[in-house]
């Protein structure tokens, strides 16, 4: 799914209403009619609606989903900062709608000390949306930090009111704090971002049917993965078939006390369906990774830590997890560097030894996925201000190193080497623990030694990993969850994707 900035959605709706054709007042019905539908599907035990709106089309929906909800049975009212202020023409349409209904009020902010705001009662956001042009300030700042400071629930109407989409936020004292964001037709931005995601609560995007001729034609550096794109890449295992069509992995991992590593990564790598295993580790791990392993084959690179990267091109090779940084591993991996031309899955100490020297970087082999989290983003590229620029500086690194970067976050961010960006949203705080890095390091070198090419290896790996935390948490919790149930739930994943595959009878 392609993310617009406001300006390319203010045009797709444009787009929309003189291709389709519709009203611009019959799309803003539509937009109201998805979230008033979401909110009484969803919201069985608060009856009473409290709806903030601005003077903009975001206030419009305000006004029409509060129409829709007292239709539905919800008590409604309605909160507007001056009834005299210019509102715009489809608003104002709803506001001479909503003055023939007489069980809605329409109140003013003033008024908020004196309401009653009791437990059963939903406060919804629809005071600014995408139209924000600068922070908030005066009434509207003050009225949001009223209602922040309620324990309602609250819902915002496609952008939290003070939230920019498009570019990182500098005034964090006055933004609507969400709890649900129901968002139309696509993702904002900075939705997607740790700085700004804290507001928007958990986000919904509602489809309101806006013009596909337009989301197809405009060309988007950024986007957000969907099962749509998930189905296009994965590949259901073929029946003629043996173990040499799923291709070889080498993970080369662990040092003493860090095993565990090497073990997590060639476990994935494994349970994500790589025909042929071999694990390269220091002569520590050898029982712990055969017994625990037994699928995979070893090879030994040293006693305590590898020292001896002697490895095929025609392996998939996959390097960090646990490697620890001892001089004797730093040198002879950096060598191995120097002489290896086949694209490799770098992680951890891999990139931490890269990160030494900045000449280091060019022995990169082209293609290559390099999966940092911000810290070792860092060490590698240099410090950023935030989460937008350390985006920025990655797509410039990608171009220029011909790479793919896998920037490791909530939402984690893939880049190719053209200087397009994949956010993932599938994944959840139960991944916030050791050990489920080098899951994802064994799931992209298995995908790539199947076949994958790099690009789809990043999407389809990241996905993978998202969805089967997912499942994990379900079944234990985002606080009991382990690396290793993660890696259990890659085959509920795998067979829910088969499932969509298979053409019905
Ligand atoms: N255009 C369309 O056809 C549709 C628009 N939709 C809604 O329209 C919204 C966008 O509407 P608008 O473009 O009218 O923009 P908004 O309603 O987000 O706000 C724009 C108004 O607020 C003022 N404003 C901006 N920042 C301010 C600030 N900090 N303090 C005080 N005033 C400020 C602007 O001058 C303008 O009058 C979307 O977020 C969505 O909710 C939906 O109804 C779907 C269809
Ligand atoms: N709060 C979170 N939400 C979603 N994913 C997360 C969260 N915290 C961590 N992750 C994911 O877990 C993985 C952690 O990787 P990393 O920090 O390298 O772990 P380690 O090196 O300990 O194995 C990454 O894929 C990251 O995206
Ligand atoms: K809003």
């Amino acid at each position: 799914m392609k993310i617009f900035t406001a300006e390319q959605i203010r045009a797709w709706d444009q787009f929309t209403i003189s291709h389709e054709p519709v009203p611009s007042i019959q799309l803003m019905e539509r937009a109201s009619i998805a979230v008033a539908h979401w909110i009484s599907e969803n919201c069985k035990y608060h009856r009473k609606a409290v709806v903030f709106c601005g003077n903009g089309n975001n206030g419009g929906d305000g006004i029409a989903v509060a129409r829709m909800l007292y239709q539905k049975g919800f008590d409604v009212d309605v909160f507007v900062n001056n009834l005299k202020e210019k509102f715009s023409h489809d608003a104002l349409v709803n506001l001479k709608r909503l003055r023939d209904i007489s069980g809605i009020s329409i109140k003013k902010f003033s008024d908020i000390d004196d309401y009653n705001f009791d437990d059963k009662t939903m406060i919804v956001d629809a005071l600014f949306g995408t139209g924000l042009s600068r922070s908030l300030e005066g009434e509207y700042k003050e009225v949001v930090n009223q209602l922040n400071a309620k324990k309602n629930i609250k819902i915002s109407i496609d952008v939290p009111s003070g939230l920019p989409t498009d570019k990182i936020i500098e005034n964090k004292d006055c933004v609507f704090n969400a709890d649900y964001t129901l968002s139309f037709q696509s993702w904002k931005r900075t939705f997607l971002h740790p700085e700004a995601g804290e507001y928007t609560g958990k986000v919904f995007i509602l489809d309101i049917d806006l013009s596909k001729e337009y989301a197809e034609s405009v060309a988007a550096e950024y986007n957000v993965i969907d099962d749509h794109l998930i189905d296009s890449i994965f590949q259901p295992r073929k029946e003629f078939s043996h173990k040499g069509t799923y291709g070889k992995v080498m993970m080369i991992a662990g040092s003493y006390g860090k095993v565990g590593a090497a073990v997590l990564a060639t476990k994935s790598a494994l349970k994500t369906g790589a025909g042929l295993t071999f694990t390269l580790a220091p002569e520590c791990g050898y029982e712990i990774l055969q017994t625990s392993c037994p699928e995979a084959m070893f090879f030994a690179g040293g006693k305590e830590h590898i020292e001896n990267f002697d490895v095929d091109e025609n392996m998939t090779c996959g390097i960090g997890p646990g490697l620890g940084t001892h001089p004797q591993t730093e040198k002879s991996f950096l060598n191995f560097l120097k002489g290896y031309n086949t694209p490799l899955i770098l992680d951890a100490d891999a990139l931490n030894m890269i990160s030494k020297d900045s000449k280091n970087l060019k022995f990169i082999p082209e293609k290559s996925i390099l999966t940092p989290h911000p810290k070792e983003f860092e060490r590698l590229f240099g410090k950023t201000d935030n989460s937008f620029d350390r985006l920025e500086l990655a797509r410039e690194k990608a171009k220029e190193l011909h790479v793919y970067i896998v920037l490791k976050d909530h939402h984690t961010q893939i880049i190719n080497p053209k200087g397009e960006v994949y956010y993932n949203i599938t994944g959840n705080a139960g991944l916030a623990k050791g050990g489920s890095g080098d899951i994802l390091t064994g799931i992209l070198t298995s995908l790539l030694a199947q076949g994958y090419s790099e690009e789809d290896t990043c999407i389809l790996g990241v996905w993978l990993h998202g969805k089967a935390a997912d499942f994990a948490s379900e079944k234990y919790s985002k606080e009991s969850m382990l690396p290793t149930d993660v890696i259990n739930e890659l085959g509920s994943v795998f067979k829910e994707l088969n499932k969509r595959t298979e053409k019905d009878l």
